[in-house]
């Protein structure tokens, strides 16, 4: 037999680089015979040698075997005989395989047996599926001989198989746990995945019952996950229960955060509450694992469930620690995902929903809505002087403020509502499925307004903050989100518009206002291209002189068809598209040309004041360009005045009092404007580089008959004159109004009651008048 190995060419193929088991199969029968070849003599009487043969064979732990050409059973080793369930050789003979196994199993057999008959070539090495052993379902590698007579004419096979059940159960369990771990990469859903697991352990452990389930949020219950083959009733009376100490396996086992091996629910106590659950489908054991976090959290649990009173064996409570490993790491993998995915969608701040999450949502909501003849009402909702609050109280106390506003606005609307923060102190409301009445609408609103505007405490502050809001209603006011949106966006401009702390409700007329905004900001857009700008220039005037010092230049629009138009009807516009940028530019160099001009003129070298909007003083570098433009003029910078509002200043302290420091290196002066409706403080106003305070018109208007704006103007004089700035009060119209500014101390005024602004040939008329000259600055 050895010779014949090592000569047949096939077998050298195989020793060569073939089949481990196969190599190691050959291996044993040559060694075999080489065995028999020395234990036995050389010539022994046939029957002891058929004895021999038969007690050699018996003692193989391999199942040998011979069929006839139809399969038939012709001879098998012991066990053979036991793993097919059988008791004696007596009972295989005869038999073929479609009598010992499941027919598809059977034909796959008698395949490979046909056609080593038919070719009577070998077959070494083939993987075969046989139940064996009471039914369960074992591997076979087969090695397949042609069976010869005498006169070498074929008369069935010679078979070796080797059980390699255990091989096949570690190749099932690593192919499994590749296919579970990309299950998780993937991101499969968790029931998917925990479905996966149980059956493959329920493959590799025989006759028993996966379940998985998981902790519920507030840690006390377990909810059902996964069981494929569990009853389903089973599973919904098991889902819900409570963790405890006495819990059955799981309930106990996620309680205790250790394993719980019941070996027998009828005897075992932690069972004894649920023994009649559990007693109509007949388990009996019932092993449970908890299912860890990397942290050792409790998150679930992992059971399995037999019929029989058993416990596990040492490779069994192997795999079950690796299938409750693997659910961890799924179940950590998903709460990471919901996480990544309620961050996407929330914002971090008051955990509302964001945009994002509402533009998802909101086209569903409407939808279900659109033919029930219910409303839906989307309203935009800011917060009135949040900045300041954000500005004088700090950051921490204005996110406070917007956690506190959210959680009233959540608890002012039904769960089916949603409440969304769009960035900064502005919110979404929508109300769903509201009656088609305007009042019962507006209500509900105004309660939700009042609810935000309740007195709140914020670090210990008392603190009340109104809201503005922009309502629009759907179907009637918009049929889309992107409708609804646009017109609660403008009724909120309107209720801005309005001084704030109020409602609005979208009306066409709105829409009217918008579109006319955007004809003018087009046209706005062309003023300066087509030179429809120019200047008018209001004399300032010391009071104690009666001289012309400067000129403020006030910028006018000369509209092709709608004639001269004041700034107070197109500078708001200016300011809020950005495009007082190039506009202010123009002014400050048509203001600087026309100051120089008048010097080069030999006229009084007038101051020129230009007035300097908060988007145009926040640019890069401004102080720089301001110099530029100075330079390319040849206007001397001490002749060119800024007026800086007060609440310009006060937008950002630090940056403007940079910006107003490298003006002032420049030697540019810097005037305050509107002085007295801002914030400033005291403290702040001291260290100002400013030369001037100007007092607003609305303290002058209406002095000498207020006597609290007489209070509040002679109030600012001598600050002005403590602090050593110049004081100026504009709009003054009156002798009665120069008389009181004379009398407190006021320095300069400007107003109609000097001259009104006029075009520029009209002011160096006016400079030409004898008595008007100025000195220089
Ligand atoms: N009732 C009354 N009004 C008087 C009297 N004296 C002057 N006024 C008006 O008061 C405004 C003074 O300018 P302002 O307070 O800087 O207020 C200015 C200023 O804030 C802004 N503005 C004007 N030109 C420019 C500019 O070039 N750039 C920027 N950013 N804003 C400008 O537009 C505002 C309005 O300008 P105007 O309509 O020219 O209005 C001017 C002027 O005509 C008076 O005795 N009685």
């Amino acid at each position: 037999m050895a010779k014949n190995t090592s000569r047949n060419p096939r077998y050298a193929a195989l020793n060569a680089g073939g089949n481990e088991n196969t190599r190691r199969l050959i291996d044993a029968s040559t060694r075999l015979a080489e065995e028999m070849g020395r234990i036995f003599p050389a010539d022994p009487d046939i029957a002891d040698r058929h004895y021999w043969l038969e007690t050699i064979i018996n003692h193989v732990p391999d199942y040998i075997y011979a069929k006839d050409t139809d399969g038939r059973f012709l001879i098998a080793n012991q066990v053979t005989v036991a793993d097919n369930g059988l008791e004696s050789l007596r009972d295989i003979i005869g038999k073929t395989d479609f009598d010992l196994h499941p027919q598809h199993l059977a034909m796959a057999i008698a395949e490979v047996e046909r056609r080593v008959i038919e070719t009577g070539e070998p077959i070494f090495g083939i993987e075969e599926r046989a139940m064996v052993t009471k039914g369960r379902d074992r591997w076979l590698m087969t090695s397949k001989v042609p069976l010869r007579n005498k006169s070498g004419k074929i008369v069935g096979i010679v078979g070796v198989s080797r059980d390699i059940s255990d091989r096949k159960a570690a190749e099932r369990l690593l192919e499994g746990q590749a296919h579970l771990l990309e299950m998780i990469a993937n991101g499969r859903p968790l029931d998917e995945f925990f479905r996966e697991l149980i059956l493959l352990i329920e493959a590799l452990i025989p006759r028993i019952r996966g379940s998985i389930l998981m902790l519920s949020p507030d840690g006390h219950r377990l909810l059902h996950g996964a069981a494929p083959n569990l009853d389903e009733t089973y599973c919904g009376m098991i889902h819900g229960v409570e963790i405890g100490p006495k819990a059955g396996s799981c309930g106990t086992a996620a309680w205790r955060g250790e394993q719980v091996i019941v070996a027998d629910i009828f005897e075992d106590p932690l069972w004894e509450d649920y023994r009649e659950i559990v007693r109509p489908y007949e388990f009996r054991a019932c092993w449970s694992t908890p299912i860890h976090s990397r942290e050792r959290k409790v998150l679930g649990t992992f059971a399995l469930y037999s019929e029989a009173v058993c416990v596990p064996d040492e490779q069994q409570k192997e795999l079950i620690a690796m299938a409750a490993h693997l659910a961890g790491i799924a179940i950590e993998r998903k709460q990471a995902e919901d996480r990544i995915s309620f961050m996407a969608h929330h914002d971090a701040l008051t955990g509302l929903p964001n945009r994002a999450l509402f533009e998802e949502q909101v086209a569903e909501a409407l939808e279900a809505l659109r033919g029930t003849g219910q409303w839906a009402v989307l309203a935009f909702l800011d917060l009135d002087n949040f900045k300041l609050v954000n500005d004088t109280l700090g950051h921490a106390a204005g996110d406070e403020l917007l956690k506190v506003t959210a959680t009233r606005m959540r608890a002012s609307v039904r769960k089916s509502d949603m409440v969304v923060r769009v960035g900064g102190d502005e919110f979404i409301l929508l109300l769903n499925g509201l009656p088609c009445e305007r009042d019962v609408v507006l209500a509900r609103l105004e309660d939700i307004r009042a609810a935000i505007a309740a007195p709140m405490q914020i670090n210990g502050r008392g603190l009340q903050v109104s809201c503005s809001m922009g309502v629009a209603c759907f179907p009637n006011q918009g049929k889309t989100v992107g409708e609804l949106l646009a017109n609660a966006d403008m009724a909120m401009y309107r209720a801005k518009e309005l001084g704030r702390n109020n409602l609005q409700v979208f009306t066409e007329e709105m829409a009217d206002k918008a579109h006319e905004k955007l004809l003018k900001q087009a046209e706005l857009r062309q003023a300066i291209a087509r030179d429809e700008f120019l200047l008018h220039f209001q004399p300032q005037v010391n009071l104690e002189t009666g001289r012309v010092f400067a000129a403020e230049a006030l910028l006018r629009w000369r509209h092709p068809e709608r004639g001269m138009i004041s700034p107070g009807d197109f500078i708001p516009l200016a300011e809020e598209t950005g495009l007082i940028v190039p506009i202010g530019d123009w002014v400050l160099r048509a203001a600087c040309r026309q100051c120089k001009a008048w010097h080069d003129d030999g006229l009084p070298l007038l101051i020129v004041s230009v007035n300097v909007s908060a988007r145009q003083f926040r640019e890069r570098n401004w102080a720089a360009h301001v110099a530029a433009v100075l330079a390319e003029i040849g206007l001397d910078p001490r002749f060119l005045e800024l007026e800086l509002t007060e609440s310009l200043i006060m937008q950002d302290v630090p940056g403007a009092l940079a910006t107003m420091h490298e003006l002032e290196a420049i030697g540019v002066h810097l005037a305050i404007d509107d002085f007295g409706t801002g914030y400033s403080s005291l403290s702040a106003l001291k260290r100002f580089p400013v030369r001037r305070l100007k007092i607003d018109r609305s303290f002058v208007e209406d002095i000498p008959a207020d006597v609290d704006d007489k209070a509040i103007t002679a109030a600012i004089i001598s600050l002005a004159q403590n602090l050593g700035l110049r004081v100026i009060a504009e709009g003054v119209e009156t002798q009665a109004q120069v008389d009181f500014l004379r009398h407190s101390g006021c320095d300069e005024i400007q107003g109609y009651f000097f001259s009104r602004p006029l075009a520029s040939a009209d002011f160096e008329a006016l400079l030409r008048q004898p008595a008007m000259t100025a000195d220089a600055p």
